[in-house]
């Protein structure tokens, strides 16, 4: 029987409409081959939502999104909404469906594919055996404290503020040493504790839920020495978990490992099976509209989605292998093409991906009366 799924579609801004088409051509064959049936709702989010209706998240897109099992984002932002009052940038909308939603968990897997040893700027042998997994908090931190600007005698002054609560620390670093468990067995906690107070609260609440997970090895480190280390000795890394603002950064530097933002993927989950799935990189104005954009990430964000939302770790395979053997025929779009390589359009790339997945039948399963 066919399992019945209703999507929540948000193409978004600059790059986003052109990578969210790859991505939903990849989901509707992987639907078809893995016995699915998809309900896509298409939803304006961010700037193109306020050219159209005045607001970044209007409240047919939330309502879409809370009806629905997953959400497939593309990206939002550009800078003709860059002058914006805060409440009126497209980058509000995203924080608000996180918040909404209360998506805490905001997963970023960063992988070495065979076939792109040499795309990335660091030498091939500092990047054999990367696969680490960035897992950062998404609803808390200095992105949500209380902000404003007020006058002084000396001139303005704008104020952010960086609150953690325990719970909200805890169910963080939980969610990091379950992850672990089915990877490498081993979490670093990422933060500031040299100077912060909050990550002195990050540091204790860590210790004490590693108590809990006695088979998963624990290390502190300083997001600035991290930083460095990501890309000294990067398959070190097994599980980084941090805060929403270091793992903001951390997730485009772990990019480079790849060889391009535009190959990394993620998935925002908070208590339950819903999640939100979306390429880490940002609108890319300046290739928007060109048709050259990666599309890897979205897809890989679309196995996620399968894997995460669905519980369907065949179907996500299916495609993570999908794009690997295309990476691996020496198919790839210019930014992780080499000079003088004829590289693919978006979707030449998203085309290549369904013709792979064509050739992944689903295992025939054994009939429940032929096991007795
Ligand atoms: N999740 C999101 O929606 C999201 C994430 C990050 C940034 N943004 C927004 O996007 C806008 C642009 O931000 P930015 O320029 O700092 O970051 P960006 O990630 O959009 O682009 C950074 C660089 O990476 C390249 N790039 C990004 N995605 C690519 C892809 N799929 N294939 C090939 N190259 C790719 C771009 O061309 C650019 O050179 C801003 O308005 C920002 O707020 C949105
Ligand atoms: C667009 C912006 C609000 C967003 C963030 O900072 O979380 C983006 O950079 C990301 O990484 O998803
Ligand atoms: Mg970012």
């Amino acid at each position: 029987m066919e399992k019945e799924r209703k999507i929540a579609v948000l193409p978004g801004d600059g790059v986003g409409p052109e990578i969210v088409e790859e991505g939903v051509k990849v989901l509707k064959q992987a639907g078809e081959q893995f016995g699915y049936r998809f309900h896509l709702h298409f939803g304006w989010i961010g700037g193109c939502a306020i050219d159209r209706l005045k607001q970044p998240l209007p409240q047919e897109t939330l309502r879409i999104c809370m009806d629905a099992d997953a959400i497939l984002l593309g990206a939002v932002g550009g800078p003709r909404w860059d002058r914006n009052p805060p409440e009126h940038r497209p980058e509000k909308a995203l924080l608000s469906l996180r918040k909404e939603l209360e998506l805490f968990a905001n997963l970023r897997p960063a992988k070495r594919f065979p076939g792109l040893e040499n795309s990335s700027s660091l030498r091939a042998e500092v990047l054999k055996g990367v696969d680490l997994l960035v897992v950062r908090e998404l609803t808390g931190g200095i992105y949500f404290g209380a902000k404003f600007t007020e006058e002084t005698p000396q001139g303005l002054q704008a104020t952010d503020t960086l609150v953690y609560r325990e719970d909200e620390v805890e169910r963080i670093l939980r969610r990091a040493f379950e992850l672990a468990r089915g990877r490498r067995n081993r979490v670093t906690s990422v933060d500031k504790a040299n100077v912060l107070e909050s990550s002195r609260l990050w540091r204790r609440v860590a210790e004490r839920v590693a108590r809990e997970y006695p088979d998963v090895e624990l290390e502190h480190m300083l997001v600035d020495n991290c930083a460095m280390q990501m890309i000294r000795r990067p398959a070190s890394f097994d599980v980084i978990v941090t805060e929403n603002m270091f793992g903001d950064i951390l997730s485009d530097e772990a990019a480079i490992l790849t060889g391009s933002i535009g190959m990394l993927p993620s998935a925002s989950l908070g208590g339950g099976n819903r999640g939100l799935y979306e390429p880490v990189h940002g609108s890319a104005p300046d290739i928007a509209g060109e048709g050259v954009a990666n599309p890897a990430a979205v897809i890989l964000s679309v196995a996620m989605m399968f894997r995460h939302s669905f519980d369907d770790e065949e179907a996500a395979r299916a495609i993570e292998a999908s794009v690997t053997q295309v990476l691996n025929s020496g198919a790839r779009t210019m930014d992780v093409a080499a000079v003088g390589d004829l590289a693919l359009s978006t979707d030449q790339f998203g085309d290549r991906v369904v013709e792979e997945l064509k050739k992944h039948p689903r295992e025939p399963r054994v009939p429940v009366e032929a096991m007795m």
